[in-house]
Protein backbone atom coordinates (compact mmCIF):
# COMPACT_ATOMS: atom_id res chain seq x y z
CA UNK A 1 0.00 0.00 0.00
CA UNK A 2 1.52 3.46 -0.83
CA UNK A 3 2.00 5.78 1.86
CA UNK A 4 -0.69 8.18 1.14
CA UNK A 5 -3.22 5.46 0.84
CA UNK A 6 -1.77 3.89 4.29
CA UNK A 7 -1.57 7.93 5.91
CA UNK A 8 -5.44 8.42 6.34
CA UNK A 9 -5.95 4.80 7.92
CA UNK A 10 -2.89 5.66 10.37
CA UNK A 11 -4.20 9.36 11.27
CA UNK A 12 -7.32 6.91 12.18
CA UNK A 13 -5.73 4.47 14.34
CA UNK A 14 -3.54 7.26 16.30
CA UNK A 15 -6.79 8.89 16.61
CA UNK A 16 -8.06 5.60 18.10
CA UNK A 17 -5.23 4.63 20.71
CA UNK A 18 -4.29 7.93 21.33
CA UNK A 19 -0.18 7.39 19.69
CA UNK A 20 1.90 9.97 19.34
CA UNK A 21 2.80 10.21 15.59
CA UNK A 22 5.92 12.23 16.20
CA UNK A 23 6.96 9.24 18.64
CA UNK A 24 6.83 7.10 15.87
CA UNK A 25 8.90 9.19 13.26
CA UNK A 26 11.45 9.96 16.39
CA UNK A 27 11.34 5.78 16.89
CA UNK A 28 11.81 5.42 13.06
CA UNK A 29 14.56 7.37 13.00
CA UNK A 30 16.38 5.61 16.28
CA UNK A 31 15.62 2.67 14.18
CA UNK A 32 17.22 4.21 10.85
CA UNK A 33 20.55 5.07 13.01
CA UNK A 34 20.93 1.61 14.73
CA UNK A 35 20.73 -0.47 11.44
CA UNK A 36 23.33 -0.27 9.21
CA UNK A 37 22.07 -2.98 6.50
CA UNK A 38 19.03 -3.38 5.04
CA UNK A 39 18.00 -7.03 3.75
CA UNK A 40 14.79 -5.99 1.94
CA UNK A 41 16.06 -8.39 -1.17
CA UNK A 42 16.09 -11.79 1.29
CA UNK A 43 12.19 -10.75 1.90
CA UNK A 44 11.78 -10.00 -1.50
CA UNK A 45 12.94 -13.44 -2.57
CA UNK A 46 11.08 -14.98 -0.08
CA UNK A 47 7.80 -13.54 -1.03
CA UNK A 48 7.53 -12.78 -4.41
CA UNK A 49 6.23 -15.08 -6.72
CA UNK A 50 5.39 -17.90 -3.66
CA UNK A 51 2.77 -19.13 -1.44
CA UNK A 52 3.37 -17.52 1.72
CA UNK A 53 1.80 -18.33 5.72
CA UNK A 54 1.91 -15.80 7.65
CA UNK A 55 1.17 -17.42 11.39
CA UNK A 56 -0.37 -15.08 14.30
CA UNK A 57 -0.57 -15.85 17.90
CA UNK A 58 -3.65 -16.82 18.52
CA UNK A 59 -4.33 -19.80 20.95
CA UNK A 60 -5.16 -21.66 17.95
CA UNK A 61 -1.65 -21.55 16.16
CA UNK A 62 -0.68 -24.96 17.44
CA UNK A 63 -4.05 -26.73 16.37
CA UNK A 64 -3.52 -25.06 12.90
CA UNK A 65 0.68 -25.85 12.14
CA UNK A 66 -0.54 -28.46 9.51
CA UNK A 67 -2.13 -26.06 7.37
CA UNK A 68 1.20 -24.38 6.91
CA UNK A 69 2.40 -24.09 3.20
CA UNK A 70 5.50 -22.06 1.67
CA UNK A 71 7.14 -19.68 3.15
CA UNK A 72 6.24 -19.54 6.88
CA UNK A 73 5.82 -15.60 8.82
CA UNK A 74 5.62 -15.33 12.17
CA UNK A 75 3.74 -12.47 13.82
CA UNK A 76 6.17 -11.89 16.66
CA UNK A 77 5.71 -14.52 19.23
CA UNK A 78 4.12 -17.03 17.23
CA UNK A 79 7.93 -17.41 16.50
CA UNK A 80 9.01 -19.38 18.78
CA UNK A 81 5.48 -21.42 18.74
CA UNK A 82 6.67 -22.66 15.48
CA UNK A 83 9.93 -23.04 16.75
CA UNK A 84 9.59 -25.37 19.91
CA UNK A 85 7.53 -27.35 17.25
CA UNK A 86 10.36 -27.99 14.95
CA UNK A 87 9.36 -24.95 12.34
CA UNK A 88 11.90 -22.28 12.40
CA UNK A 89 10.27 -19.36 10.28
CA UNK A 90 11.54 -17.67 7.48
CA UNK A 91 10.88 -13.89 8.38
CA UNK A 92 9.20 -12.64 12.13
CA UNK A 93 7.75 -9.70 11.90
CA UNK A 94 7.76 -8.32 15.40
CA UNK A 95 8.17 -4.57 17.36
CA UNK A 96 10.43 -6.82 19.75
CA UNK A 97 7.88 -6.90 22.72
CA UNK A 98 8.18 -10.49 22.31
CA UNK A 99 11.74 -10.78 21.69
CA UNK A 100 13.48 -13.29 23.16
CA UNK A 101 17.11 -15.26 23.11
CA UNK A 102 15.34 -17.83 20.71
CA UNK A 103 15.00 -15.13 18.45
CA UNK A 104 18.20 -14.00 17.96
CA UNK A 105 19.10 -17.66 17.46
CA UNK A 106 16.54 -18.04 14.71
CA UNK A 107 18.19 -14.52 13.15
CA UNK A 108 21.53 -16.05 13.58
CA UNK A 109 20.22 -19.53 11.66
CA UNK A 110 18.82 -17.29 8.99
CA UNK A 111 15.38 -16.29 9.83
CA UNK A 112 14.86 -12.62 8.65
CA UNK A 113 13.54 -10.57 11.19
CA UNK A 114 11.90 -7.33 10.27
CA UNK A 115 11.74 -5.10 13.64
CA UNK A 116 9.08 -2.11 13.67
CA UNK A 117 9.75 1.35 15.37
CA UNK A 118 7.43 2.85 16.98
CA UNK A 119 6.31 5.52 19.84
CA UNK A 120 6.41 3.04 22.67
CA UNK A 121 9.26 0.05 21.86
CA UNK A 122 12.72 2.94 21.76
CA UNK A 123 13.92 1.38 24.41
CA UNK A 124 13.20 -2.37 23.16
CA UNK A 125 14.73 -1.24 19.28
CA UNK A 126 18.16 0.00 21.32
CA UNK A 127 18.08 -3.60 24.00
CA UNK A 128 17.56 -5.80 20.74
CA UNK A 129 17.88 -4.78 17.32
CA UNK A 130 22.32 -4.33 18.35
CA UNK A 131 22.16 -8.12 18.96
CA UNK A 132 20.70 -9.36 15.54
CA UNK A 133 23.36 -10.70 13.74
CA UNK A 134 21.11 -12.05 10.47
CA UNK A 135 19.28 -10.73 8.05
CA UNK A 136 17.50 -7.86 9.17
CA UNK A 137 14.65 -5.25 8.00
CA UNK A 138 13.68 -1.79 9.56
CA UNK A 139 9.71 -0.86 9.31
CA UNK A 140 7.78 2.57 10.36
CA UNK A 141 3.85 2.58 10.28
CA UNK A 142 5.00 6.43 9.80
CA UNK A 143 6.32 7.85 6.55
CA UNK A 144 8.99 5.53 5.16
CA UNK A 145 12.62 6.81 4.53
CA UNK A 146 15.45 5.39 3.49
CA UNK A 147 15.86 1.98 4.66
CA UNK A 148 13.10 1.77 7.06
CA UNK A 149 10.05 0.68 4.93
CA UNK A 150 5.87 1.11 5.54
CA UNK A 151 4.04 -1.87 4.26
CA UNK A 152 0.50 -0.54 5.52
CA UNK A 153 -0.55 -2.73 8.23
CA UNK A 154 -0.66 -2.11 12.07
CA UNK A 155 -0.16 -5.13 14.35
CA UNK A 156 2.48 -7.27 13.86
CA UNK A 157 0.66 -10.08 12.32
CA UNK A 158 -1.36 -8.01 9.64
CA UNK A 159 1.47 -5.89 8.84
CA UNK A 160 2.94 -9.43 7.57
CA UNK A 161 0.66 -9.59 5.49
CA UNK A 162 0.59 -6.55 3.48
CA UNK A 163 4.18 -6.76 3.15
CA UNK A 164 3.53 -10.55 1.64
CA UNK A 165 1.37 -9.25 -0.51
CA UNK A 166 3.23 -5.61 -1.39
CA UNK A 167 6.52 -8.36 -1.68
CA UNK A 168 4.04 -9.95 -5.05
CA UNK A 169 3.53 -12.50 -3.32
CA UNK A 170 1.80 -15.52 -5.10
CA UNK A 171 -0.68 -16.62 -2.33
CA UNK A 172 -1.21 -15.34 1.40
CA UNK A 173 -2.62 -17.86 3.70
CA UNK A 174 -3.10 -16.96 7.42
CA UNK A 175 -3.24 -19.43 10.21
CA UNK A 176 -3.40 -18.58 13.87
CA UNK A 177 -5.46 -15.81 13.70
CA UNK A 178 -8.71 -15.41 15.94
CA UNK A 179 -10.14 -12.57 15.82
CA UNK A 180 -12.49 -12.98 18.37
CA UNK A 181 -10.48 -14.45 20.54
CA UNK A 182 -12.14 -13.52 23.81
CA UNK A 183 -8.76 -13.98 26.21
CA UNK A 184 -7.25 -11.12 24.76
CA UNK A 185 -7.27 -7.56 27.14
CA UNK A 186 -8.79 -4.21 25.73
CA UNK A 187 -6.00 -3.08 23.91
CA UNK A 188 -5.68 -6.19 22.29
CA UNK A 189 -9.13 -6.41 21.56
CA UNK A 190 -8.64 -2.80 19.67
CA UNK A 191 -5.80 -3.98 17.93
CA UNK A 192 -7.55 -7.29 16.72
CA UNK A 193 -10.74 -4.77 15.40
CA UNK A 194 -7.87 -2.69 14.02
CA UNK A 195 -6.82 -6.14 11.89
CA UNK A 196 -10.06 -7.44 10.64
CA UNK A 197 -10.56 -3.73 9.28
CA UNK A 198 -7.01 -3.82 7.44
CA UNK A 199 -7.20 -7.32 6.50
CA UNK A 200 -10.46 -6.78 4.93
CA UNK A 201 -9.20 -4.21 2.40
CA UNK A 202 -6.61 -7.03 0.99
CA UNK A 203 -9.85 -9.40 0.66
CA UNK A 204 -8.80 -11.62 3.78
CA UNK A 205 -12.33 -11.69 5.72
CA UNK A 206 -11.85 -12.73 9.30
N1 LIG B 1 -6.18 -14.01 19.10
C1 LIG B 1 -5.00 -13.43 18.88
N2 LIG B 1 -4.19 -13.13 19.90
C2 LIG B 1 -2.98 -12.57 19.66
N3 LIG B 1 -2.51 -12.24 18.43
C3 LIG B 1 -3.29 -12.52 17.39
C4 LIG B 1 -4.54 -13.11 17.57
N4 LIG B 1 -5.08 -13.26 16.37
C5 LIG B 1 -4.20 -12.76 15.51
N5 LIG B 1 -3.11 -12.31 16.11
C6 LIG B 1 -1.95 -11.67 15.44
O1 LIG B 1 -0.73 -12.23 15.93
C7 LIG B 1 0.20 -11.20 16.19
C8 LIG B 1 1.28 -11.63 17.16
O2 LIG B 1 0.71 -11.91 18.38
P1 LIG B 1 1.48 -11.64 19.77
O3 LIG B 1 0.69 -12.32 20.84
O4 LIG B 1 2.90 -11.96 19.64
O5 LIG B 1 1.15 -10.14 19.90
P2 LIG B 1 1.93 -8.85 20.22
O6 LIG B 1 3.34 -8.93 19.80
O7 LIG B 1 1.60 -8.42 21.60
O8 LIG B 1 1.15 -7.97 19.21
P3 LIG B 1 1.38 -6.52 18.89
O9 LIG B 1 2.82 -6.20 19.25
O10 LIG B 1 1.11 -6.52 17.43
O11 LIG B 1 0.39 -5.80 19.71
C9 LIG B 1 -0.64 -10.01 16.61
O12 LIG B 1 0.03 -8.82 16.33
C10 LIG B 1 -1.89 -10.16 15.73
O13 LIG B 1 -1.71 -9.52 14.48
N1 LIG C 1 2.74 3.79 19.17
C1 LIG C 1 2.44 2.49 19.13
N2 LIG C 1 2.39 1.90 17.93
C2 LIG C 1 2.12 0.58 17.85
C3 LIG C 1 1.88 -0.19 18.99
C4 LIG C 1 1.93 0.47 20.25
O1 LIG C 1 1.74 -0.16 21.31
N3 LIG C 1 2.23 1.80 20.28
N4 LIG C 1 1.61 -1.53 18.87
C5 LIG C 1 1.61 -2.09 17.69
C6 LIG C 1 1.30 -3.51 17.58
O2 LIG C 1 2.27 -4.16 16.88
C7 LIG C 1 1.87 -1.38 16.45
N5 LIG C 1 2.10 0.00 16.63
MG1 LIG D 1 4.59 -7.44 19.12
Amino acid sequence: MKFEDWEPLYEEILDYFSFDRDADEEAARILADLLDRDDLPALDTLCRGRTVTVCGNAPCLPRQIDRIEGTVIAADAAAEVLYTRGIRPDAVFTDLDGATDALVEMNRQGTVVVAHAHGDNIPLLRAWVPRFSGPIVGTTQAEPSGRIHNFGGFSDGDRAVFAAHALGAADVRLVGFDLDDPSVDPVKRGKLIWARRLLALLGHDL
